[in-house]
């Protein structure tokens, strides 16, 4: 009798440099969890990577970095897909679920100068400067805190923002990134400046710095193996702020900020959720801190919907409405 071979598990992920290190943080962790098993990769391009020119506010579809790997997971292709969680949609589909995750890298931007630029934080860019960002999020949040600074599309991956920041004849002063991409990629020396809610006033997107893993909903086998390499604290945090998006009902363009942290307090473990919506030209915005007992997945999510709640009663309501409004108008102009 031959032995049967071991069973294998096909990890699905995009190709740029950071989703290949996630992916293998994954990988790596399963296979110490798991040696029994194989595990082998399967990357792809995606929408996403591929068109570089459409601003990302003006795609249509959500679901541009993780469709094409969704579909080769329910065919059977791939088992598991990793993804950036922040560029994972708050509605999946409906045979597919996220499953526990690992402990979660550095979530704040970061300001990142023009290289042989002497400024050191935002606050020192003068007047006029032009920000390289795609982001609503990151849009609205400058007008709002440094409204003399101009905004400008920069899209590719982080090295080729990088590039884009440093040649000769940008545009750029300086781009934002996510802190965890350049930490994770071995670049931190291009930090110039982290940004949060006590140096700059600015709050990161929901899902940023974690890894969203995405497994078929009825893979109890894998959905037990995540469990073991997970993080309780980053699963709960991620879940109570995907839960603030989808209650929003904000999806991927929303100009939502966040920052949540676990806090002790009056002898108990409590997270911490700061959040912020902010009109497009940074007028208008919405802001809360609340603090509430999180100690399971539904408690988490329930959490969520109350930061939510209380942002639609500080005003997040009205900001999301008008958005959306200009983006129907949009739409319409640009179809006839
Ligand atoms: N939308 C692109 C994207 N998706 C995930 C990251 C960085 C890593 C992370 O936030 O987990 C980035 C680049 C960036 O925003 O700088």
């Amino acid at each position: 009798m031959v032995a049967a071979a071991p069973k294998t598990f096909t990890i699905g992920t995009r190709q740029s440099k950071l989703a290949l290190f996630q992916t293998d943080l994954v990988l790596e962790a399963l296979k110490k969890a798991f040696p029994q098993y194989e595990y082998k990769i399967l990357s792809k391009e995606t929408a996403g990577d591929l068109n570089t020119t459409i601003a990302l506010k003006d795609f249509t579809s959500k679901n541009l970095w993780t469709e094409e790997l969704e579909e080769l997971m329910i065919g059977g292709t791939v088992d598991l897909i990793v993804h950036s969680l922040k560029d994972v949609p708050t509605l999946l589909p409906s045979t597919c679920k996220l499953g526990p995750t690992m402990p979660r890298e550095d979530s704040r931007d970061v300001l990142v100068v023009k290289q042989g630029l002497p400024y050191k934080n935002l606050s020192e860019i003068p007047a006029g400067s032009v920000v390289g960002t795609s982001s609503i999020r990151r849009t609205a949040q400058l007008a709002r805190k440094y409204p003399h600074l101009k905004v400008q599309d920069v899209r590719g991956n982080i090295g080729t923002r990088l590039s884009k920041l440093d040649a000769e004849d940008s545009p750029y002063t300086c781009i934002i990134l996510a802190a965890a991409g350049l930490l994770r990629l071995d670049l931190s020396d291009r930090i110039t400046q982290y940004l949060d809610s006590k140096s700059s006033g600015m709050l990161y997107a929901v899902g940023q710095g974690a890894l969203g893993i995405e497994i078929r909903k009825d893979d109890t086998v894998l959905g037990e193996m995540l469990d073991k390499i997970c993080h309780q604290d980053t699963t709960y945090s991620v879940l109570a702020e995907r839960s603030l998006l989808r209650t929003l009902e904000g999806g991927c363009s929303a100009p939502l900020g966040v920052e949540t942290e676990w806090v002790e307090s009056a002898g108990s473990k409590k997270l911490r959720m700061r959040s912020v919506v902010v009109s497009v030209d940074g007028k208008e915005c919405a802001e809360v801190e609340i603090e509430g007992d999180v100690d399971s997945a539904e408690s988490a999510e329930a959490f969520g919907v109350t930061v939510a709640k209380a942002l639609v009663a500080d005003g997040a309501g009205a900001i999301l409405e008008a958005i959306q409004e200009n983006k129907n108008k949009q739409n319409v102009s640009a179809s006839t």
